[in-house]
């Protein structure tokens, strides 16, 4: 079935390329009215809305395809945004980078991200979303080859700020071109697919970053460059690809638009999904107003209200806390342990993969358990799984050794590292590093002692300058502390992992494509995207701060309640999608927001009929 989709789609771009096909499809357009009459006719047996939908839609084959190219933009968003932990490693060494050109790096691309992901928006109305894809793959590639030649650090600033342009870009088009193509009985597994890729390409990242962290002369080249290769792939992938139905009928271009439509949904008969997307626009174009997009959508009420829902969504999803669990997994694996620096990347890597098995679950659920409590669950399992970290950590904190040993180093004595009486203020400290000996199991002679800013894993000065060194029987331990409860640590971490991929992880994304009426839905994604990008620099940068004020058992706890009151808001005020058509969600938030958990959460069908939304499962004489 998919093979023969394919060859047929081969010949429709060759046919394309040399103009034939414009001749032949403009005669099937001839040909539909009665196209129409003889499908209204075979479908007028009272199955159910969803199974005529699937028997129309025949093989989703070149959905597929599409959803593939376009998920290439989430997984240049995992892998850009994964790949530079391993890569800091070695730059830091090779361009002897202080800490705060480190933060730079790492935070420009998200800054950018956040700015571009609003020009996005404008660019998506005006230009299409095709064209954006084919932008942010185009910027990608640039951004890459800048990177794998960069001769010092301002350029290496410029690729990294060059990237996050690109990220913000393709974060907001491609889960709204991916809704738009879909069926509505795939959109969910679809959307879900680009996060699926997101986690992809973080693994992939630290695959790689584990490869290339044994050539420690350029292999960041290596690592940062790679990228250009998905890039590339997607920029010539879009060339042949169309632009999005509902944007080109949007901009009143219906006979391309009936023509994709078409051609996505396999040449079977679109007529009553052309219809139900063209009289939606039209009722769009009633309930829209004047002004800017974002002012309309401000007084609009369902529109404020869907702008609302997913803007919240996305800020919860960064504040349950899942960039740092990802960027400070060798550090949490560490305290459980792994003390050699190469396994911890490695054990990394292995994070990645986790979060990436269990985004596939989500992919698997989306369409089957809904949106809606998948998030709930995926909340309440979260929340739980931070308490296990904290706890650990709590415990951890308690059990925490205290300095026994001070060393009588004049070179010391203007150093806060000598100040401290335990381990856990000690590792709180990022200038400051614990060393110890041991005998047996148990912990002796230790030290705080501040840490060589070159290379973290040793100390500046006394029996760690070296680092660990087992044969001597002296241990280095930065950023963490020796402690018999890290298992607990370690299963809260892939609770977490396995609670959090599988919904929040991907919901936030897959729910902002769909709620949003056509005329709002770039400016909508485009300042929720915006959220999401900010929210992480937020989290990611406050970290250390918050850690260092409230101790690592304290932020976790903090991320536990956030995670909480993110399932309130998901509880009251998202509603279900699931199996709805794009134009059919709007009328979810005619409704005053956040009433969703008072009344019944059953899903609704609508259909908008001439100016009025019905349910569509039952007789379209019952109005709402
Ligand atoms: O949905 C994704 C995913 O969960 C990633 O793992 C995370 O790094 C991103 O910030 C998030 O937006």
């Amino acid at each position: 079935m998919c093979y023969k989709q394919i060859t047929h789609q081969i010949l429709y771009i060759m046919e394309e390329l040399t103009g034939d096909r414009r001749v032949e499809d403009e005669r099937s357009l001839i040909k539909t009215p009665s196209n129409v009459q003889a499908n209204n006719q075979e479908h007028d047996s009272p199955t159910s809305t969803r199974q005529k939908r699937s028997v129309q839609h025949g093989s989703p084959c070149f959905v597929y395809t599409l959803a593939f190219f376009s998920a290439l933009g989430g997984f240049l968003f995992g892998y850009d945004t994964g790949v530079v932990s391993g890569a800091m490693l070695l730059l830091k060494r090779e361009m002897n980078l202080s800490s705060l050109w480190q933060e730079l790096l790492v935070s420009i691309t998200v800054g950018a991200a956040a700015v571009s992901s609003l020009a996005g928006g404008y660019l998506n109305g005006l230009y299409g979303r095709r064209i954006c894809i084919l932008l942010a793959s185009f910027i990608f590639s640039a951004g890459g080859i800048i990177l794998s030649v960069a001769p010092n650090k301002e350029v290496l600033l410029c690729g990294r700020l060059t990237i996050g342009l690109g990220l913000g870009i393709a974060s907001m088009t491609v889960p709204v071109y991916i809704a738009e193509v879909s069926p509505s009985e795939l959109r969910g597994q679809l959307v879900t697919i680009n996060t699926l890729f997101i986690t992809g390409g973080q693994f992939i990242a630290s695959v790689v970053d584990g490869v290339f962290s044994y050539l420690p002369h350029d292999g960041w080249r290596y690592m940062l460059g790679l990228s250009v290769v998905p890039a590339a792939l997607q920029f010539l992938g879009f060339l042949f690809l169309p632009e999005s139905p509902r944007w080109l009928l949007q901009k009143g271009d219906t006979q391309n638009a009936r023509l994709v439509l078409t051609r996505i949904r396999g040449g079977v008969n679109v007529d009553e999904e052309y219809e139900s997307i063209r009289s939606s626009i039209e009722e769009e174009k009633i309930d829209a107003g004047e002004g800017p997009v974002l002012w309309r959508i401000l007084t609009f009420a369902p529109a404020r209200r869907a702008l609302i829902v997913g803007c919240g969504l996305q800020m919860f999803q960064q504040l349950s806390g899942i960039n740092t669990v990802m960027y400070y997994s060798a550090t949490i694996l560490q305290m459980s342990g792994v003390q050699d620096d190469q396994m911890a990347i490695w054990l990394a890597a292995a994070t990645a993969f986790t979060n990436f098995l269990f985004t596939l679950l989500g992919v698997w659920l989306v369409d089957r358990v809904g949106r809606r409590k998948l998030t709930l669950g995926s909340l309440l399992g979260t929340a739980a799984s931070l308490m296990v970290l904290a706890t650990g950590f709590l415990l951890s904190a308690q059990a925490s050794p205290p300095v026994t040993f001070h060393p009588n180093d004049p070179s010391l004595h203007n150093s806060t590292c000598i100040t401290y009486g335990f381990c856990e203020s000690c590792m709180l400290n990022p200038d400051c590093g614990f060393c110890y000996g041991k005998n047996g199991t148990v912990v002796i002679e230790t030290s705080c002692m501040p840490v060589d800013a070159a290379n973290t894993e040793a100390a500046v000065a006394g029996r760690c300058s070296n680092g660990t060194q087992e044969s001597l029987g002296v241990f280095w331990a930065y950023n963490y502390c020796p402690t018999s409860y890290s298992w607990i640590v370690l299963l809260g971490l892939i609770l977490y992992l396995a609670f959090f991929a599988p919904g929040m992880g991907p919901m936030p994304w897959t729910v902002n494509s769909e709620i949003y009426p056509l005329w709002a839905r770039s400016t909508g994604n485009a300042c929720s995207a915006g959220v999401n990008w900010l929210c992480n620099v937020l989290v990611s940068l406050t970290f250390l701060h918050v850690a260092q004020s409230l101790t690592y058992y304290g932020v976790f706890f903090l991320y536990s309640g956030l995670a909480l009151l993110g399932f309130v808001f998901v509880l009251g005020c998202v509603p279900e999608t699931k199996g709805l058509r794009l134009e059919e969600i709007e009328p979810l938030f005619g409704r005053q927001l956040c009433s969703f958990g008072a009344g019944s959460t059953q899903s609704v069908q609508y259909t908008r009929v001439n100016g009025g939304n019905y349910r569509s499962d039952e007789d379209v004489t019952d109005d709402e």
